[in-house]
């Protein structure tokens, strides 16, 4: 790339020649990219050099992006080693996390290093179904339970047709929900490794086509919101989406006390009042402090879709003082996570997931997700127990004037 090919790229755009999404039609990616820069800067008056400042080939993230201008850099940390015990994951773990939120690394660190030095965390995989629901309209709520019916009777017809697009996803089951003359027809998969939402959605178009012409429903729209993605919603909260993924721990007292300033008992109130408590009164879906974080900075270093971020929130935090030790768990409802496709192939982020030792197709296949799910667990219950000790022990805004302004 030179600088007169991206500003020769550039002139064609100015004269109307071409439009600004074409340009990978007439160039290599990247002075594609630069071309675009370009155009963006003069009209805005932006600097751009950081944007443009960026190491991967553009040709990498063509199936990520389209109207490429640069990339977006967040600064990516590191917590661990973080021993987790799971269904897939085993062993020690490095997790990357990338945020733009000071402290949080080092909060998260340290509850890493408490959950270390008491032996681990167990993790584990409860459920696991990518769901997509398509809406129908029919005549009336006759034809409605009619539908329902033929489609609780031939969920293998509906396999057949789904599984004929996907070499690794399986349908495992279709639920019907019905609104008046609105059928929903909520379409769950194991989509093995992928977090599976292109997989979900091509494999219920081809079922949707079964169901057309096998009954008298008329399909509105392929998404019907009762999937639910990237909206906060209590049916994934309650049935699950993507994974179903929970960690705990037990940490001996006085481990409690050296490694986190406070006391059990200090956490179990804080947990009651805050995330018990408050988030009732609050009317939250999620009942804890801020798995999203975790969540967000894993799914951003690790390729994740940022958006499901919304979903990966859905979690509750328990907290118990028994006899031998603290207690605390975290459940998440919801958490969309896949080492292969989506996000997971761009050269940072796939090297983050070499780094956590996930990156890829798993054996068995679906493995090696379950594993980033059972680690992603785990190092939220790292940030839980951690805020809520900087909580009960009133360090939360000194930390933050510290580490993060
Ligand atoms: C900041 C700390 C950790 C200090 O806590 P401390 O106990 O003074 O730290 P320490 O110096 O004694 O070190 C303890 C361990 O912390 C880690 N650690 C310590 N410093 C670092 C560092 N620089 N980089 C990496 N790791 C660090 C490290 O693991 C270390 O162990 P070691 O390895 O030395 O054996 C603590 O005060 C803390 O965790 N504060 C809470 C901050 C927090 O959780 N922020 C989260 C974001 S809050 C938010 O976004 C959501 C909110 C709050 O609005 C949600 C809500 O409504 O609740
Ligand atoms: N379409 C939509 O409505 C939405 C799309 N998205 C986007 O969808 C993308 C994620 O979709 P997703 O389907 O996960 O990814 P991809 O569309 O990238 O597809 C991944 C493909 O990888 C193949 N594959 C290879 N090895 C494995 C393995 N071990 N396990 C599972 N699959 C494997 C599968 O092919 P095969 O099927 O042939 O077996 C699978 O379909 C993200 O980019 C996300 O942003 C997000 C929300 C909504």
């Amino acid at each position: 790339m030179t600088d007169s090919d991206v500003i020769a790229l550039a002139e064609r755009v100015r004269d109307g020649e071409l439009r600004r999404y074409e340009l990978e039609d007439h160039a290599d990616p990247d002075t594609a990219a630069a071309a675009r820069r370009h155009l963006l800067a003069e009209e805005t008056g932006a600097d751009l050099s950081a944007v443009g400042d960026y190491t991967f080939d553009a040709a990498d993230a063509e199936s990520n992006i389209e109207n490429m201008v640069g990339a977006a850099q967040v600064p990516m940390g590191v917590v661990g080693p973080l021993p987790v015990d799971g269904g897939a994951a085993s062993g020690d773990h490095h997790l990357p996390l990338a945020t733009s939120e000071g402290a949080l690394l080092a909060s998260v660190n340290r509850g890493v290093s408490t959950i270390r030095n008491a032996g681990g965390a167990t993790a584990r995989v409860l459920k696991s179904g990518m769901t997509r629901a398509p809406v129908f309209r029919v005549e009336d709520v006759a034809e409605a339970g009619e539908v329902s019916a033929w489609v609780r009777e031939h969920v293998d017809t509906l396999a057949e047709a789904a599984e004929e697009t996907t070499s690794h996803g399986e349908l495992q089951d279709v639920t019907p929900y019905v609104v008046g003359d609105s059928v929903f027809l909520r379409f769950s998969y194991d989509t093995k490794d992928a977090m599976g939402m292109n997989m979900a959605t091509i494999a219920t178009e081809a079922a949707c086509d079964v169901v057309e012409s096998e009954t008298p429903a008329d399909l509105v729209a392929l998404s019907g919101n009762l999937c639910s993605d990237k909206k906060p919603a209590a049916i994934n909260a309650v049935e699950g989406r993507g994974r179903t993924v929970a960690a705990d721990v037990l940490i001996p007292h006085e481990q409690v006390e050296d490694r986190l300033d406070t006391t059990s008992d200090a956490i179990v109130e804080a947990n009651t009042r805050k995330n018990l408590v408050g988030s009732a009164k609050a009317g939250a879906l999620g009942f804890n402090a801020h798995a999203a974080n975790v969540v967000a900075a894993a799914f951003l270093a690790l390729g994740q879709d940022i958006a499901q971020v919304v979903e990966g929130s859905n979690a509750i935090t328990t907290v118990d003082a028994r006899e031998d030790g603290l207690y605390a768990s975290v459940t998440i409802a919801s958490l969309e996570v896949g080492t292969v496709g989506g996000g997971t192939g761009l050269p940072t982020q796939s090297e983050a997931l070499d780094v956590l030792g996930y990156s890829g197709g798993g054996d068995p296949a679906g493995s090696n997700a379950d594993a980033l799910a059972e680690v992603i667990a785990a190092g939220a219950l790292a940030g839980e127990l951690s805020l809520l000790a900087a909580l009960s022990s009133r360090h939360l805004s000194s930390a933050h004037a510290d580490l993060g302004r």
